[in-house]
């Protein structure tokens, strides 16, 4: 199909890696080999490709690195750390403190200086439990608890 002929939204790019022809949508920078038969959609059908959000983690005894800037040895156990996980969940539910304030004194990860941010991630950079729940929330949208090797940890997706 001539350039002239794609429909709306779509650029044609030729691969340095193949030296094949593919196709870009110009609104999501998503790419495909396959010639367009529609209109670009201005957004993902697959998601974000990155995501930014805070966390508040809880290790306990068998985290993968039991200790952290709060203590050298922890010590709890998973089922304490979910306990601690769910009451601060609750406090930030219902309005008695925010997110920030709880994780930047009770976070276990050294994210906990920035109140818990982690900047953007794409996928792939963070532990699969993590990803997934992170890529599942909506923007201002605050997780349940989520298990990783690391320990228990709620994520507020902040963009
Ligand atoms: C993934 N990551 N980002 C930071 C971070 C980001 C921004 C500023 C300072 C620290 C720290 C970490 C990290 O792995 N921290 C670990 C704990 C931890 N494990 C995680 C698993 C998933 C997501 C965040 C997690 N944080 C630690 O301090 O023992």
């Amino acid at each position: 199909m001539a350039d002239e002929q794609l429909p709306a939204g779509w650029e044609k790019r030729l691969s340095r890696s193949t030296g094949q022809h593919y196709y870009l949508n110009i609104y999501t920078k998503e790419s495909q080999w396959d010639v367009p038969d529609k209109p670009a959609e201005p957004v993902s059908s697959s998601g974000p490709e990155q995501v930014q959000c805070s966390h508040l983690l809880v290790k306990h005894k068998d985290s993968r690195r039991p200790s952290s800037w709060r203590e050298e040895n922890i010590t709890r156990g998973k089922d304490e750390a979910l306990e601690l996980v769910r009451s601060y969940r609750e406090q930030i539910a219902q309005g008695k403190a925010s997110f920030a304030e709880l994780a930047s004194k009770y976070s276990d990860c050294s994210s906990a200086k920035r109140g818990g941010d982690l900047g953007p991630f794409g996928k792939g950079a963070m532990q699969k439990p993590f990803e997934e729940a992170a890529f599942a929330l909506k923007v201002g949208e605050l997780s349940e608890p989520v298990f990783t090797d690391s320990g228990v940890h709620i994520i507020l997706r902040t963009v």
